[in-house]
């Protein structure tokens, strides 16, 4: 069988914990599992290498509730602006690690802000896998391409992103957590450079806790002795428990606070919130130049300083798809909102970004304005209504949307079978019978009876409903009318990534398509 790209992701998907196992898991209370660090040490073992070899990574390890993936964004692209420089002290590659991804799992593994490439991707992914193998064959495994020779999904893809990144000599590794820090894969690191904590809420309570407290003791789980810290603002009793631990690891952790820079500096991510995630990335990327010798940096810590130019421009020039990501569709009259937004902190945002795009009195016609919505695991019901309080508060007491459309997060793409895409994560009798969608409808019309809300089941039902209620409109007129020719139909997409992800699959395949059909 081929070993490629496509190979690789299937035999990937293989490694996916089932649903069962991940309910079973959250409805325990057990919490994290605390041999979690020795396991994955023992399958670093197997692939050939010790934990301390990734010392060499100068790794800038980010945990954090919400903001961790925009965070790192920002932090690689920051320092791969230092890479054009010709100083003998610059980072020559910067890695990126984050999860999960939108459209390609190779999105997860990135070099110089670009994913791996397929055929890169597969290299490093038999490479893995074999060592793993043979490691189990030298140790007598009865069978050594059995499943058991091989660590759960989130493990093997750290795994490979950490050899990946040693082969390949990167210099600077950004690396995001799974969930929480003391217990995730990633905190097999030995000393990184430098470590950051993104803000906190309430989220993963099941694994870290129902508290604030609880979930900053897990984040400050990454904290090293001697490896500076720094954390966005957060609640007065998490600041106490990130100094508390920091203490302990004989660290001591900065709270950071929106650099005054930023008012001056479009940042390359909307939303207000993305002040609060550049300002620890410029820390972190600070504190990181600083240690490699670059003598011109800002204080990590000194808010007041300028900003050397390579970080304006990083910030300025840096892409993470579905984070208040807005897209145009002038074919069908509608511009998309997509905001993976999915805890009650993170839809509210979501929320708000949106109500300042449509409070402005020239955008309070009659079009429609429509939401797509899932949230396959979570406390769907509670995610919708507070999108809903925000937006209504926000409107003062207008209606926010006009159409609502639940869907699940399945995409059959008529690109045909997506692996990457595929998640066994969620219960597939709950996405058979759309039980949690019709629950979302019903709660809806409570809140909002004059809405029209409609149960989908898959993303592409869901976007060409959407695009019918935008060109036929609420009044049954056209929005290419002249009266409203000017204007748009918005739609917002939020309150799940996979959702999100399966959007953008959606309409990144149909440019694609087009580009396709153009050169035929
Ligand atoms: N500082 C923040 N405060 C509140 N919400 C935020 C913040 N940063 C990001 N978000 C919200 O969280 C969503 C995910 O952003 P991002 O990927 O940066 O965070 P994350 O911590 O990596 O999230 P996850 O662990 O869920 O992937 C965004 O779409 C946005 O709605």
């Amino acid at each position: 069988m081929a070993r490629d790209y496509n190979a690789a992701v299937a035999a990937l998907n293989t490694l996916q914990s089932n649903f069962s196992i991940v309910d079973a898991i959250r409805k325990s209370g057990r919490g994290m599992n605390q041999n979690a660090i020795p396991e994955m040490i023992e399958w670093v073992k197997r692939i050939g290498y010790e934990p301390s070899d990734f010392d060499k990574l100068n790794a800038i390890h980010i945990a954090g509730t919400k903001g961790k993936g925009s965070t790192s964004s920002f932090i690689s692209s920051i320092l791969y602006q230092y890479t054009k420089s010709s100083s003998g002290n610059a980072p020559r590659k910067v890695g990126l690690y984050t999860s999960p991804h939108l459209r390609f799992v190779r999105e997860r593994i990135q070099i110089n802000n670009q994913p791996l490439s397929e055929e890169t991707f597969a290299k490093y992914f038999y490479e893995t896998w074999d060592r793993l193998e043979a490691s189990a064959a030298a140790a007598n495994h009865p069978n050594p391409s059995s499943p058991d020779t091989k660590p759960v999904y989130f493990r093997f893809l750290t795994l490979m992103a950490f050899h990946c990144y040693m082969s390949e000599g990167v210099d600077a590794a950004v690396i995001e957590c799974g969930i929480g820090g003391e217990y995730d894969s990633t905190n097999i690191l030995v000393k990184p450079s430098v470590t950051g904590v993104t803000s906190l809420g309430i989220d993963h309570t099941a694994m870290l806790g129902e508290t604030i407290d609880s979930i900053a003791w897990h984040k400050a789980g990454i904290f090293k002795p001697d490896v500076p810290a720094f954390s966005a603002p957060q609640p007065e009793g998490a600041v106490q428990v990130l100094q508390q631990r920091a203490a302990e690891r004989s660290t001591t952790v900065d709270i950071v606070a929106t650099h005054p820079a930023l008012d001056s500096i479009k940042l390359g991510l909307a939303g207000d919130f993305q002040k609060i995630n550049a300002s620890v990335a410029i820390a972190t990327a600070s504190a990181y130049l600083q240690q490699q010798g670059h003598t011109d940096m800002p204080s990590p810590n000194d808010g007041s300083a300028l900003l050397p130019e390579p970080f304006r421009i990083g910030l300025e020039q840096v892409r993470l798809g579905g984070r208040c990501e807005i897209r145009h569709d002038p074919a069908h009259n509608l511009t998309w909102h997509i905001d993976g937004g999915h805890t009650l902190e993170s839809i509210e945002m979501a929320g708000r970004w949106f109500a300042s795009l449509i409070q402005h009195p020239s955008t309070t016609s009659n079009l429609p304005r429509i939401l797509i919505f899932n949230q396959q695991t979570r406390d769907a019901s509670s995610l919708a209504m507070r999108l809903h309080t925000t937006l209504a508060t926000a409107l003062n007491n207008r209606r926010p949307f006009t159409e609502v459309i639940f869907c699940t997060n399945t995409t059959y793409a008529s690109t045909g079978f997506r692996p990457d895409l595929t998640s066994v994560n969620t219960n597939a009798a709950d996405v058979e019978a759309l039980s949690v969608q019709h629950e979302l409808a019903k709660t809806w019309a409570e809140v909002d009876p004059d809405a029209k809300v409609s149960v989908v089941k898959t993303i592409e039902e869901a976007v060409v409903l959407a695009r019918t209620a935008g060109t036929v409109g609420t009044a049954g007129t056209t929005v290419s009318d002249g009266a409203h020719s000017s204007e748009d139909v918005k739609v917002l997409v939020t309150g799940s990534l996979h959702l999100v992800g399966g959007v953008i699959e959606v309409l990144e395949s149909e440019v694609e398509e087009a580009a396709r059909s153009r050169t035929t």
